[in-house]
């Protein structure tokens, strides 16, 4: 068996029998391929992306919203993190994980940064982090990828940064543009084996992804970046707003509310439990 079979021949639907590494993301950008990423925050759910071949998971500090109720994802902690981030770990096989670092978790500076990234490797297992920024964050991405902590960047609508945006709006119009194209350059020359696009002119974005040798993966970004991410209960159709940019995939809220219904009616009417359901 040569040493190549191990690699495998499409990062989404290729099978290796191991985890995705970040050199298997560098080779999909080489061959030009698209992929699929979603957030996940639980071992099931996992791993059920992970068996549909989901490569890249991201425990996202969206969690702070869609698992914690918070209203925007400023509140979310490490502590909260490390254990969603651990479970879908567990709950997956071949799929890389990746941590956000919470807001606050890395800001002050390079000493803090490897402090969180090393808890999300050593606590979580987590195989990679992404946090927000551009050129206020170099020294951080610098310093994690020495540690040999492969980090994810994320440029546009960081949301950890809304109070500042002044909330959720589309960013990298007309000269801000080129402020996100040098980030983006910076971020590749300091280490960072991909970069999220979240809410920019899809133009920038296909422009982003020509200028860089790592992959780009949007978020309301348009279809030129290399990946796509969402959040999942977002297009499954669990979130009840969503922005424009999401698809919904599915009606998971219908489903589970008519089995909610179902189940409440049952035991109701006295039609549930039956006698295959007890113990003799
Ligand atoms: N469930 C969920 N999905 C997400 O995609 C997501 C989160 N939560 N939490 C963290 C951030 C916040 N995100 C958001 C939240 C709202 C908009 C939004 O409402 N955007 C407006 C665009 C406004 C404009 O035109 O500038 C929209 O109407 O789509 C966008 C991104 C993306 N992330
Ligand atoms: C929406 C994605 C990119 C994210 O950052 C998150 O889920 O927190």
């Amino acid at each position: 068996m040569s040493v190549s079979t191990s690699r495998p021949t499409t990062l989404y639907g290729g099978q290796t029998g191991r985890r995705v590494t970040v050199r298997d993301i560098a080779a999909a950008k080489e061959r030009g391929e698209k992929w699929p990423m979603l957030t996940a925050y639980d071992a099931l759910t996992a791993r059920v992306f992970d068996d549909a071949g989901i490569p890249v998971l991201l425990v996202g500090d969206s969690a702070g919203m869609v698992v914690f109720g918070h209203e925007s994802t400023i509140p979310v902690t490490v502590d909260d993190l490390i254990p969603l981030t651990a479970a879908v770990v567990r709950g997956t096989t071949r799929a890389m994980v990746v941590a956000d670092l919470p807001f606050g978790a890395y800001q002050a500076g390079v000493a803090e940064a490897l402090h969180t990234g090393a808890r999300f490797l050593k606590e979580a297992g987590a195989h990679a982090v992404k946090l927000e920024g551009g050129r206020r964050v170099l020294p951080q991405v610098e310093a994690l990828v020495a540690a040999g902590i492969p980090v994810m960047a994320h440029l546009g609508l960081t949301p950890q940064s809304v109070n500042a945006f002044g909330g959720y709006r589309v960013q990298g119009r007309g000269e801000d543009g080129e402020r996100l194209m040098a980030d983006a350059k910076d971020l590749e020359a300091a280490g960072a084996f991909s970069v999220v696009l979240e809410c920019v002119p899809a133009e920038l974005a296909e422009r982003v992804t020509a200028a860089l040798s790592i992959p780009t993966i949007g978020i309301g970004a348009g279809a030129g970046t290399d990946a796509q991410v969402l959040v999942w209960q977002d297009m499954a159709g669990l979130t009840p707003h969503t922005a424009k940019f999401v698809k919904k995939y599915a009606d998971v809220a219908g489903v589970l509310s008519g089995a909610v219904q179902e189940f409440a009616a049952d035991v109701v009417s006295g039609a549930f439990p039956g006698p295959e359901h007890g113990y003799r």
